[in-house]
């Protein structure tokens, strides 16, 4: 008989279930118990005990020592846990793992596969790839990189792509890395496209409409005021600008008109979100299997609804998650019907700075990551974290309070941009991000920080609401009981996201059915997924978790867990036996 400390039991009878605890059972019969209309499935409260491991069960051995892929064959025996959480866990034991997930944008300083290891051992849990760079093939190339790094090696880095949509920006320099605007000097922004190499103070701008709506007197800034023009003549399709503003003009960098103070949206607002370019894009990602698509310059929700409907069609059974990106003025105005179309939101803080006044980004950006958290969406907080960090091995004591203050709000993910993607130290840049995250996180625990946001109900459907209560029980639980860890037996993951959204003293290890859904999550704040086959006879599924995971060193018997599974409802809390 394990050392069950108690179990409450909140189960749904089992009559579509086999009940032996061998491995016969399928997710059919799971799914089938899902199925069952919400008010037949009758929630008790039973107390029972956890019975003994299973004696067939077998873990399988790690085969190298330190890194983890999971077996082909017999893949019900094993559990697929990535290389570097394994060895944390082993060393530090639970409160050493990071809740808040680092997301690194890729370019030419990452895309090779030593530097892709380097990242996903320095903790990346999500690659992106922003389609404003680089041509397909070479985003083909690095989406099977990383596949392959994650099959070979037993991570599960999941690829986010960033569509470019359409904002208006410079070309491409003619192939120069920068150009230098000096005070005084008159530039010629032109619509029309060049051969390289480019006139000299010659920059293209890809937005057809924009020798038309600009006119003279208004102020032209570069990527939000890296560089400030005023226009003084407009000649067809060419317009003449005097630097006001000397600064450093990068390849295709964001630009913005102003006039009276604010700026000028016309018919540029009019635009499409996603671009003819965006949808080619679009069908690409869908084909390379990515597991998110984030969406830039959002500007309603129809869009978002748009776009999952086409991926739904496209691309069935695979689930890829939409991102909406706030970044623009509209995206303000309908924040909150924009995040509940989504599956996650991110705080684009480089276009979002160019189009408000910088002074209002950060109380914008606690508004959004905390509307995510009750609406129970994740949400990533990014751009120019460690700016510092594409030039310099340290970051500025600024950019540590701004880290800092992101996991104080208690965002899901930090994204790192041209720190990781075109920086001189992107393993550093990594390293600072998680350094601070684990300092910030272990400060809110020592300091039993009582939650001050009260979460409000998110479910509509009535087995939604009994997932929600049993996920809020269960994190106070957690808290009250400090116990070690809590494991939730998850098919799509939504249970998963419920414990997160709770934001719980101690990680929360979930166990997925499916490699894709455990990407997936690894995008949400303190889950440390796991493949695993699991069935709903819970007993079964604990006892083989545990003599997994016992195995590999990654807990050990006395261990105080809480254990959720989202088929059945059920919660229990137990010793590890
Ligand atoms: N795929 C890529 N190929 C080449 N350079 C890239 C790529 N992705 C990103 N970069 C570089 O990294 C910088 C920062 O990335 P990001 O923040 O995603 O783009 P942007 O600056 O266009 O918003 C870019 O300006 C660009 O110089
Ligand atoms: C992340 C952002 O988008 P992108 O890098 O695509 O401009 C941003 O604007 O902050
Ligand atoms: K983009
Ligand atoms: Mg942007």
């Amino acid at each position: 008989m394990a050392a069950a400390h108690s179990l409450l039991h909140l189960a749904a009878p089992k009559p579509l279930a086999p009940s032996s605890s061998s491995s016969t059972h399928t997710p059919l019969a799971a799914a089938q118990l899902r199925q069952l209309p919400a008010a037949r499935r009758p929630h008790r409260l039973v107390a029972s005990c956890a019975g003994s491991a299973h004696p067939d069960l077998t873990a399988f051995p790690n085969p190298n020592g330190l890194l983890v892929a999971e077996p082909a064959a017999g893949a019900q025996h094993s559990i697929g846990v990535d290389a570097v959480t394994e060895a944390e866990l082993r060393e530090n034991g639970f409160r050493s793992t990071r809740r808040t997930k680092l997301v690194c944008t890729l370019g030419p300083a990452t895309c090779g596969e030593a530097e892709l290891e380097a990242l996903a051992v320095g903790g990346m849990n999500v690659a992106r790839l922003n389609m404003c760079h680089g041509d397909r093939e070479w985003h083909r190339e690095v989406i099977r990189r990383v596949r392959r790094l994650n099959e070979d090696k037993g991570f599960a880095v999941a690829v986010m792509m960033d569509t470019e949509g359409s904002e208006i920006h410079m070309g491409d320099l003619g192939g120069a890395p920068a150009a230098k605007a000096e005070d005084g000097e008159i530039w010629t922004f032109s619509v029309r496209s060049f051969e390289a190499p480019l006139p000299e103070l010659t920059v293209h701008v890809n937005y057809e409409g924009f020798a038309e709506d600009v006119r003279v007197g208004d102020d032209l800034l570069v990527d939000g005021g890296m560089a400030r023009f005023e226009v003084i003549e407009k000649l067809g399709p060419d317009v003449k600008c005097r630097c006001t503003d000397p600064g450093l003009l990068l390849p295709r960098a964001n630009l913005t008109f102003w006039r009276d103070g604010s700026v000028v949206r016309e018919k540029n607002a009019m635009l499409p979100t996603i671009t003819s370019k965006d949808w080619i894009d679009i069908d690409f990602g869908i084909a390379e299997g990515v597991d998110f698509i984030a969406v830039s310059f959002v500007k309603s929700a129809e869009v978002i609804n748009h776009l999952k409907s086409y991926i739904a069609a496209r691309s069935r059974g695979s689930d890829i998650a939409v991102i909406a990106k706030i970044e623009s003025i509209d995206s303000l105005t309908n924040l909150e019907e924009i995040i509940r179309a989504s599956d996650g939101a991110m705080v684009a803080r480089g276009d979002l700075g160019a189009q408000i006044p910088l002074e209002q980004v950060p109380s914008i950006q606690q508004k959004i990551v905390k509307l995510c958290r009750q609406l129970n969406k994740p949400v990533i907080v990014a751009s120019q974290l460690l700016e510092s960090m594409i030039e310099y091995p340290i970051p500025t004591r600024a950019e540590v309070a701004d880290v800092s203050e992101a996991v104080n709000q208690r965002a899901d993910a930090l994204m790192l941009s041209g720190e990781s993607a075109m920086g001189r130290y992107p393993d550093k840049a990594l390293s600072v991000l998680n350094s601070v995250s684990l300092r910030i996180e272990k400060w809110w625990r020592e300091e039993k920080r009582l939650e001050a946001l009260e979460l409000e109900d998110v479910s509509s459907s009535f087995s939604d609401k009994v997932s929600e209560e049993i996920c809020i029980s269960a994190a106070k639980m957690a808290n009250k009981l400090e116990v070690d860890a809590v494991f939730v037996y998850t098919n799509g993951g939504h249970m998963a996201s419920l414990l997160s959204r709770c934001r719980p003293d101690c990680p929360i290890f979930a166990f997925t059915n499916s490699t894709s859904v455990r990407r997936r999550l690894n995008l949400q704040w303190g889950l440390t997924p796991f493949r695993l086959s699991f069935s709903d006879d819970m007993e079964s599924n604990l006892n083989r978790t545990f003599s997994l995971l016992k195995a590999r060193g990654m807990i050990k018997s006395g261990d105080l867990v809480i254990a959720l599974c989202d088929m059945l409802q059920s919660i229990q809390v137990m010793n590890v036996p």
